[in-house]
């Protein structure tokens, strides 16, 4: 790629020493930092190269492009993208022996949340315990375990800096605390290039992450400043930056431009209005010459994204046209949805089993799936119904009636009877059916309808079916469906295609580029504004809409209620 560099963007390749590039979405702060990594590519020595941080699987693949984009082939190959848990991984399996005399091994998320449901008392701490007695370290403690590493051993801070003499850091803002002390401990040793914006700061809600981050960084480390403002080369000849920006602000009027088109739905019409803007927003790209768009359909929550993924599954009608199926991949949360699959699979072990003990396997996978959700993020529902849940299983192990009403529905239809035949497909929806019929149980169904995504559906009715064929029943088929998802979870990471239509919810879309964006807000579930944890003008809420908006390239589409607040005021 060429690209004409201004004083400003020739100004940082000179700059030597750390270096801070600020700027908007879209001003191109990857971009510089990838054409600076190529100015230093001269003076490594063999072996060494430039490390590229980033936080999720998804930002990195959005790096992978730029560099196809910007880099010769042997510059890629002396470039390593990584996230920081791939990154810390590394350098607990190469030194942990350090921190406590003894190899370090992992515990993995799926094992984890097993032990964690299992141990009665603090976690946190139980899982340091382990970490520094038996060298076992959860996801949650890799990057603290690197950064003790790094404070403790400045040899070790010598061989990294010897094999990465720049380390570029993406997303500075979003920053947490043991991540800063690994930034800050290389900063010692290397030089390091930090990109932020200080207003995609999207996760600031989280304990560790302090909004004060890039003056914290400003204390600690001499550091050359470079600011590219709202400079927009994303969307260059579009007002959606314009727009995001003025949502950001809360400065009306809106700037009317064509790039961002509005669409409000009465509350019938939901299903009908967002399928519709979808087919709009591929047709329009088709006409402003994007061959292959790209469009991510985005909302606050992984609900309403369970639930647009079943709208575009179906075909519907709208001013008497009929809108086809919108084939599309969703970005969600794939734990939450494995742990209710666990219990339509324990549904399914019904028949082959005494009562009591077939029903508390599924209150105690129910209790699993609140654990999961309690452990994700904290909620007092969530906590309360692990314990319920708990509870009611412990007392239908012993013949005892349960308290809570779901337990005692799944009671009468354990002795009602499921009639399974045999068919997985088909067995799987009865057994999911209950879900759906037990109002308390329905989270758990949204949730399991997202199973198919996991597009781990042929392997799923395969070793149903074979457990059928060996044995009459799904005996067993709890396990059989936990091993399967957890495979299919890791391959599904590496999946993702660059066109088409994509699901997600709009943390997820940190750090991503499309050609369309459809922004969503539901009309009962969420807003735009979240009005329960935030007071007007919704700082935080502006912050994420930005986000969400600016991943748009060319066009913008925004559907919301007919009464909705309106974006700015
Ligand atoms: N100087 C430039 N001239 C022209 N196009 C550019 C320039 N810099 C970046 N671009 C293009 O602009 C788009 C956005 O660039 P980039 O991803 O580097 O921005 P960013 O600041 O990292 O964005 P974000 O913070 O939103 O992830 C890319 O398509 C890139 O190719």
């Amino acid at each position: 790629m060429k690209l004409e560099l201004c004083d400003k963007r020739k100004a940082i390749i000179a700059q030597t020493g750390h270096l801070l590039v600020l700027g908007g979405p879209g001003s191109g702060k990857t971009t510089i930092a990838l054409f600076k990594a190529q100015g230093r590519f001269a003076t490594l020595k063999p072996g060494q190269e430039v490390l590229f941080l980033s936080f999720s699987r998804a930002a990195i693949r959005q790096v992978l492009l730029r560099c196809k984009e910007i880099l010769t082939p042997s510059q890629r190959r002396a470039v390593v993208v990584q996230t920081y848990h791939a990154f810390c991984m590394e350098m607990l399996e190469a030194h942990g022996r350090l921190l406590h005399g003894r190899s370090v091994r992992f515990l993995y998320p799926g094992e984890e949340r097993l032990q964690k449901s299992a141990f009665d008392g603090d976690w946190s701490v139980e899982r340091k315990r382990q970490a520094a007695e038996m060298g076992l370290y959860c996801f949650d403690l890799f990057a603290a375990g690197t950064a003790d590493l790094l404070e403790g051993c400045a040899a070790l801070r010598g061989l990294v800096a010897d094999r990465f003499p720049m380390i570029i850091v993406d997303e500075f803002q979003d920053t947490d605390d043991n991540q800063w002390r690994i930034v800050r401990a290389l900063a010692q040793v290397t030089d390091v290039f930090c990109l932020a914006d200080p207003e995609q700061r999207i996760f600031d809600y989280r304990d560790d992450i302090d909004p004060r981050r890039l003056d914290i960084l400003r204390e600690a480390v001499a550091i050359a400043e470079f600011d590219l403002g709202g400079e927009n080369h994303r969307s260059p000849n579009a007002g959606i930056l314009h727009f995001a920006d003025a949502v950001l602000r809360n400065q009306g009027p809106l700037p009317v431009t064509p790039d961002v088109k509005q669409v409000s739905y009465w509350g019938n019409a939901f299903s009908a209005t967002v399928h519709t803007a979808v087919i709009w927003t591929f047709s329009a790209l088709r006409r402003k010459g994007v061959e292959k768009p790209s469009v991510a359909v985005l909302s606050r929550s992984n609900s309403l994204i369970s639930d647009l993924s079943v709208i575009l599954s179906e075909p519907h009608t709208y001013n008497n046209q009929l809108l086809s199926v919108i084939e599309h991949d969703v970005v969600w949360d794939a734990e939450l949805s494995a742990a209710a699959a666990i219990v339509v699979a324990s549904i399914l072990e019904w028949p082959t089993g005494l009562a009591a003990e077939s029903l508390a396997r599924t209150l105690l996978a129910i209790a699993g799936f609140y654990k999961l959700k309690n452990a994700e993020e904290q909620t007092n529902t969530a906590a309360e119904n692990a314990r319920k849940y708990d509870e009611a299983a412990a007392k239908v192990a012993k013949g005892e009636e349960p308290r809570i009403k779901a337990a005692k529905a799944l009671v009468a239809a354990h002795a009602a009877g499921v009639a399974l035949i045999g068919e997985p497909v088909a067995d799987w929806k009865v057994a999911r059916r209950l879900l759906q019929d037990i109002p308390a149980l329905s989270e758990l169904f949204r949730e399991v309808r997202l199973v198919r995504l996991f597009r781990a559906t042929d392997a799923l009715a395969s070793g149903l079916s074979e457990r059928w064929l060996a044995s009459g029943s799904y005996r067993g088929a709890s396990d059989l469906v936990k091993r399967i998802l957890e495979q299919e979870r890791l391959i599904a990471a590496e999946r993702d295609s660059q066109f088409g239509c994509i699901l997600m919810n709009m943390h997820k879309a940190k750090g991503k580029e499309f050609d369309g964006v459809v922004l969503v807000e539901g009309a009962f579930k969420s807003g735009f504004f979240d009005e329960r944890t935030e007071q007007p003008p919704f700082e935080r809420s502006r912050r994420l809409l930005r986000v969400g908006l600016t991943r748009a390239r060319t066009l913008v589409t925004i559907v919301r209620p007919q009464n909705a607040r309106p974006l700015v005021d």
